[in-house]
């Protein structure tokens, strides 16, 4: 499995993310910087990392959107490639056009880093597959805008053809407005592409992949893609 974690000019993420595709495959990710035109050849999946892309300035991912390199993430994607936007990357996503909607300031004004319970809505996904349907997750959220917002048109459209990745819950996984820390339409923490080839989340999968620094429910969104891949 060939992957590559592109870096923009304040990405922050982008050793934490090599580090775990690294943990569920065995393989070395490449590092893609922004300028560059084209990803490595024979690239199965790209990872947009977190962090604070030309200072978040505009809006987060706004400049980062932008890069020279979103073309050939675009390309990827068009082709049915693997794309895993996480935190600013999710941000990078939806401001490139790559997935709907946009990332507003956090409901209380305020950066919050904390660890979140995630539910998985679906385990039929290249990102899911060796989860449970409804699994209930701990993952490390770290964000000032991660409100998730779209138009009813495209809310419904996200529900109503299953494109919801994770919600914020309660440990028990229930959905409940007090445990949606960033204020998100209907408690979204990640949403897919149609095809279900790109997937941006909010939430740091890649810091929960380590039994020596704490849980580890993020590894298998990593192990997904490459039992995926293996299988190809
Ligand atoms: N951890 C991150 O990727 C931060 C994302 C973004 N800069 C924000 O604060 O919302």
């Amino acid at each position: 499995m060939k992957s590559a974690v592109v870096v923009f000019p304040g990405s922050n993420r982008e050793h934490d993310a090599a580090r775990a595709l690294r943990l569920a495959t065995g393989q070395e990710a490449a590092i893609v910087w922004h300028g560059d035109t084209s990803l490595p050849s024979g690239t199965d999946i790209v990872v947009l990392p977190g962090g604070f892309s030309y200072g978040d300035y505009l809006r987060c991912g706004a400049i980062a959107g932008r890069s020279p390199i979103m073309d050939a993430v675009k390309a990827h994607a068009d082709r049915g490639g693997l794309v895993l936007g996480i935190c600013n990357g999710f941000q990078i996503l939806c401001e490139a056009g790559l997935l709907p909607g946009v990332l507003m300031r956090n409901k209380e004004k305020r950066f919050v880093c904390k660890v979140t319970n995630l539910k998985v809505e679906r385990n039929d996904t290249p990102f899911t597959r060796a989860y449970d349907r409804g699994q209930v997750l701990a993952i490390p959220c770290a964000h000032g805008e991660g409100n998730y917002q779209a138009d009813a048109e495209t809310l419904a459209r996200l529900e109503g053809e299953g494109l919801v990745a994770f919600r914020y819950c309660a440990p028990d996984g229930s959905i409940d407005a007090g445990w949606n820390h960033n204020g998100s339409l209907n408690a979204i923490a990640g949403i897919y592409s149609p095809k279900l080839n790109v997937l941006g989340m909010m939430p740091h999968p890649e810091n929960h992949v380590d039994p020596a620094v704490g849980p580890t429910d993020g590894l298998a969104l990593f192990k997904s893609l490459s039992m995926v891949l293996e299988n190809a």
